[in-house]
């Protein structure tokens, strides 16, 4: 079961890392069914465990202003029974390639045991309630929004965190090799 201490030290290691930038991204786990998330509008680099909201299933806070993109991790939650954490960041290569319509190929043993199949939602307004209903319409792990970001699903938060990493590593080995066979290498 994940505790605040390591909801906030992943959160840490997505701003380090560079998943995301200035107030980009939100996390969210489900415990006892409550639901902790990071605050709408914060820098996840710099949240401390007091800062995180907490809603119930339904919604209706408990504690702080959840992020904006709740009803996209409520939407996950009540579909995916399996599911007890989410994370959104704004990977750059995965974004890329969304914006270009590129399909991301998982060429690596890493990519295909941990992502398995990429699911696609087309664009939609951040926060929305229609990017909430696309998103949930899907049963992948793994989902790029494009021109936005990527949502990672999990068990645990270890679990998002980890298919957070491959699904931008094997976006970054796809550019690379895009790169390289592309006839000015
Ligand atoms: C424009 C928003 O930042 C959007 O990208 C949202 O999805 C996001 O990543 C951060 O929103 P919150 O700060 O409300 O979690
Ligand atoms: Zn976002």
């Amino acid at each position: 079961m994940d505790n605040l201490k390591a909801f906030i030290d992943i959160c840490h290691k997505l701003y380090d890392r560079k998943y995301v930038v200035g107030s980009g991204g939100n996390v969210s786990i489900k415990k006892d069914n409550l639901i902790y998330a990071t605050p709408t509008g914060s820098i996840l680099g710099f949240l401390k465990e007091e800062d995180i909201t907490i809603v119930d299933i339904d919604g209706n806070i408990i504690k702080g202003a959840p992020t904006s993109e709740i009803k996209m991790h409520l939407n996950i939650y009540k579909k995916r029974k399996d599911i007890n954490a989410v994370v959104h960041t704004h990977s750059i290569y995965s974004t890329a390639f969304s914006i270009l319509d590129k399909k991301i190929e998982l060429l690596t043993p890493e990519a295909q045991i941990f992502i398995k199949k990429i699911g696609y939602v087309p664009y939609l307004k951040a926060g929305s309630v229609e990017l909430a209903e696309e998103v949930s319409k899907r049963n992948e792990d793994v989902i790029i929004l494009k021109n936005h970001g990527i949502v990672c699903l999990g068990k645990d938060l270890i679990e998002a965190y980890l298919k957070t990493e491959v699904m931008e590593e094997i976006a970054k080995l796809n550019y690379i090799i895009h790169s390289l066979q592309s006839p000015t290498h």
